[in-house]
C-alpha cells in the first residue's frame, strides 16, 4: 500500500479503496477467529442510547465490537493505525480514537441507505471497512453502494482483503443483499472531543 497515494486519493475525492489492505492469508486468519467469537455477536440496532432499535428492515448485520487491547484483532488494528497517523499528519483531522466492530450479514441481510455520523454528533470523522471475504464473486451481490453524488453511485464489491476509506459525513452508503454470509470489519476515526 502506498500511503501517499491512499492520501492523495481521500483528499481528491473523500473516499478510497486499497484493493489489497491484507493478503489472503491474513484474511482467512481474521475470518476465523471472528467466526470463534461468533457466539458473542449482538443483532445491530440503530440510533444511539433510549433511540436504539433492532430493525431489521433497515440493518440485518450482527456485530461485536472490537477492544483495542483484543489480541485477535492486534495486527490489523496497528494497520489501521498506522493509517491514522498518516491522515492526521498530511490533514491535521485530528483523529485519535478507533472504534470498530466485526460484522456479519447473513445471507438475504442488508443495511438501508445512511449516513455513518449519528445526529447531532459529529465525532465520527472517517470510516473504514475492510472485507473478509475470500473467494468472493460478483454474483454473491453484498455490494457496498456508495452516493457519490446525487447521480452517481459506485458499487464495491467486499472482496476479502479490500480495505473502503471514506469521509463519514460526506457520503450516504447501503449495503446490498448478500446471497452468502458476508464478513467485514468496520471502524470509525473519531476526532478527538474538544
Ligand atoms: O459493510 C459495509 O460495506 C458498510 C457497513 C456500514 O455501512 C456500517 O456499518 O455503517
Ligand atoms: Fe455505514
Amino acid at each position: 500500500m502506498d500511503i501517499d497515494l491512499v492520501i492523495d486519493d481521500l483528499v481528491e475525492h473523500g473516499f478510497v479503496l486499497v484493493p489489497q489492505f491484507l493478503d489472503s492469508t491474513e484474511v482467512r486468519g481474521l475470518a476465523s477467529a471472528m467466526q470463534e467469537r461468533r457466539d458473542l455477536f449482538c443483532q445491530a440496532g440503530v440510533g444511539r442510547k433510549e433511540g436504539h432499535f433492532v430493525v431489521e428492515q433497515i440493518r440485518g448485520d450482527h456485530i461485536y465490537w472490537i477492544d483495542a487491547r483484543d489480541p485477535v484483532a492486534a495486527q490489523v488494528l496497528d494497520r489501521l493505525n498506522e493509517l491514522k497517523q498518516s491522515l492526521n499528519a498530511a490533514l491535521y483531522l485530528g483523529l485519535d480514537e478507533l472504534e470498530c466492530h466485526f460484522a456479519a450479514y447473513p445471507a438475504g441481510s442488508f443495511y438501508a441507505r445512511h449516513l455513518d455520523q449519528h445526529r447531532g454528533e459529529d465525532s465520527r470523522v472517517v470510516t473504514v471497512v475492510l472485507y473478509l471475504n475470500s473467494e468472493w464473486e460478483e454474483q454473491d451481490g453484498g455490494q457496498l453502494r456508495l452516493y457519490l453524488d446525487e447521480h452517481r453511485h459506485l458499487d464495491v464489491l467486499p472482496e476479502g482483503g479490500k480495505l473502503v476509506v471514506f469521509l463519514s459525513d460526506r457520503f450516504e452508503h447501503e449495503v446490498l443483499a448478500a446471497r452468502r454470509e458476508r464478513l467485514s470489519l468496520t471502524g470509525w476515526f473519531r476526532r478527538r472531543s474538544k
